[in-house]
């Protein structure tokens, strides 16, 4: 890992409003390749904090970090080619969001937990959190928030997708930020983990907070890596920089095996996920 350094060049390192605290928000997926939607995920993420948090809470930074090549995923490209992707699509849409590349980077799958960690460790520890203003010395720890779809939520009461610590640690210490996505009914998630969240005598739900969609968005990548395949436009679904990045790769032109195998609309993330572990656990 020496040529790895995290990325804090957009970090607001400063609050502006002293009473805040500090919140980075990070999303954790494949990106494979990343999507309009994906970004936006991140927008829609700030407008809630302002309308139903403000009070609390002020955004500072926003990470995605692609899983790595051990995320025994069907159709995935390379992760050296998921975080370019994404690098580029951050650099050229948005003046605030990052990509962490440290997941990417380690050989053997890193579960969210330890990703969520080790961004909080990087904010927090080595970069000793945010300044609460510019005139002071003081600085205030930064609470790291996870992003993600509610399809990603669903997987949270699958068994054997994700261990109770974890879960525990994830909603219980830092929290999520939930965009409804069709097929994946908020309600529907969420009471599987009221009812753990209860038994183990936390409150899990207080820390999950729900993201409506008021303009429907359901692009998937496996969408996406489908319309390559069969020659369609993927155009005004990601961001030119990234088109531009597939064609010069000649990416997703062919059908992944798995992916053919299964002959599936969404690879299941829930069993890749899954596997994943099992890989690393075994
Ligand atoms: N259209 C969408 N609406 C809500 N959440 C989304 C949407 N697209 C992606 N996400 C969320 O973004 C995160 C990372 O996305 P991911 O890389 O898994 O994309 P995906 O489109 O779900 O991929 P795939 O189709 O390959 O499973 C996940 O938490 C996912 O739920
Ligand atoms: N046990 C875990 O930590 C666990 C379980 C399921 C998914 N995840 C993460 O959620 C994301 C899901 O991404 P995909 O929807 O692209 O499969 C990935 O970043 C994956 O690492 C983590």
């Amino acid at each position: 890992m020496s040529n790895y350094s995290f990325p804090a060049a957009r970090l607001q390192r400063t609050l502006t409003d002293p009473s805040k605290t500090p919140l980075v928000v990070v999303a954790c997926g494949s990106f494979s390749p990343i999507t309009h939607m994906h970004l936006r995920m991140f927008e829609m993420a700030v407008d809630h904090v302002r309308q139903n948090m403000s009070d609390v809470y002020e955004v500072v930074g926003g990470y995605m970090s692609p899983v790595s090549d051990y995320y025994n995923k069907a159709g995935l490209a390379s992760a050296a080619h998921r975080v370019r992707m994404c690098e580029l699509a951050c650099e050229q849409t948005s003046d605030w969001l990052m990509v962490d590349p440290w997941e990417a980077m380690q050989s053997s799958y890193q579960p969210t937990a330890k990703v969520l960690d080790h961004i909080n460790h990087e904010i927090n520890t080595v970069l000793g959190g945010i300044r609460t203003s510019p005139t002071s010395d003081e600085h205030r720890p930064a609470r790291v928030m996870l992003l993600g779809g509610s399809d990603l939520l669903q997987t949270m009461s699958q068994p054997g997708v994700w261990s109770k610590e974890d879960l525990d640690h994830i909603l219980g210490l830092y929290g999520i930020f939930v965009i409804e996505r069709s097929g994946s009914a908020v309600s529907d998630a969420l009471d599987p983990l009221r009812e753990w969240g209860d038994e183990r005598g936390r409150d899990w739900v207080g820390n999950i907070h729900i993201v409506r969609q008021l303009i429907a968005n359901d692009i998937s990548s496996t969408r996406i890596r489908q319309f390559l395949r069969w020659g369609m436009s993927v155009h005004y679904l990601l961001p030119n920089v990234v088109i531009e990045y597939l064609r010069e790769h000649g990416l997703y032109r062919e059908e992944a095996p798995k992916e053919k195998e299964k002959g599936k609309e969404r690879a299941d993330s829930s069993s890749a996920a899954a596997a994943a572990a099992a890989t690393s656990s075994s």
